[in-house]
């Protein structure tokens, strides 16, 4: 018998890609558990599915760096802070942080189908007695128009979004005049993608080629160094409300045309703010 549970959570990390760099990722998680019924008739109340898997995941890889430790360039040192993650290609990082905020893999890349068989093959282990194997499937969001991955860290945040690179793979959407602007939301996107997106009172050092942004947070002391084209600087936290307030003003400055941006922070959330080029005389 087997019990299923589509969109059971989303998984919101980073990846380190020796291709394309720091990509930011929201991940749909779909479960199947294979096993026998109980005497309720059940193999695994859904109302105890969804907590088990989510805390796992929660408690897991969600909201961590993915860094495949085999992947051309990548080491991994102890350092004050926890662990320091250096890379060289495509371009040189540093990050370091308390080890909870990355998770090592021993691989070259990081794929859906591997991260699923890691995360299904530690479910099975934790199994429930009936139960004899939980196999997970990811996916990104099915996205009709653009999407951008972007990186981040939000300071003050109590939970895992302190964590400094993490990331989410967001839809954005433009309006002016009521009606969505399709050329802006591919510029716009295009720009974002991938990019690091900090505070400006984080940053610790910079020069024309590289930015180091540090803080200290709940979990510890987290720093990065990245080149400085990659970056994007906010005034504030780089919340989705900030983001999205900070890019209705780019846009609406740039064009001169009241400017409405929904910005959506990974799967099916966000922020809505306007900005009118006449608000900045
Ligand atoms: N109002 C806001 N709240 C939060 C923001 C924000 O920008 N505005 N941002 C975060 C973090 O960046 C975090 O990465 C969001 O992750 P999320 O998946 O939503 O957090 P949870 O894991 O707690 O939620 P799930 O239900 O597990 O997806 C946090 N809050």
């Amino acid at each position: 018998m087997s019990l299923f549970v589509t969109q059971l959570t989303h998984i919101d990390v980073s990846l380190w890609c020796s291709k394309r760099g720091l990509v930011g990722c929201s991940w749909q998680v779909d479960a199947v558990l294979d096993g026998e019924l109980g005497e309720d008739g059940m193999l695994f109340d859904f109302g105890e599915v969804k907590p088990w898997i989510k805390r796992t995941l929660d408690n897991g890889l969600d909201h961590t760096l993915l860094v495949p430790t085999q992947a051309p360039g990548v080491s991994v040192t102890e350092c004050h802070e926890g662990l320091c993650v250096r890379t060289t290609t495509p371009y040189p990082m540093e990050v370091r942080g308390p080890k909870e905020a990355f998770s090592l893999l021993p691989w070259q890349t990081v794929e859906f189908d591997t991260v699923a068989e890691h995360l299904s093959q530690q479910l099975t282990q934790e199994r429930p007695e009936n139960v004899h194997r939980v196999t997970l499937r990811l996916s990104d969001e099915a996205i009709d128009g653009v999407a951008y991955g972007y990186t981040h860290g939000l300071k003050r945040h109590l939970g895992n979004c302190q964590r400094i690179a993490h990331g989410h793979r967001s839809r954005l959407h433009i309006f002016q005049q009521g009606v969505r602007q399709t050329m802006l939301e591919q510029q716009w996107a295009a720009w974002l993608d991938n990019r690091y997106l900090l505070e400006e009172a984080d940053i610790t050092s910079q020069d024309n080629d590289f930015l180091t942004c540090g803080y200290r947070a709940a979990q510890g002391d987290f720093s990065i160094t990245l080149p400085h084209s990659l970056c994007a600087v906010l005034p504030g936290p780089t919340t989705v409300e900030n983001i999205a307030a900070w890019l209705a003003k780019k846009v609406a400055t740039q064009s001169g045309v009241t400017t409405r941006i929904q910005a959506f922070e990974g799967i099916n959330k966000g922020a809505i703010a306007m900005f009118s080029p006449s608000a900045a005389i």
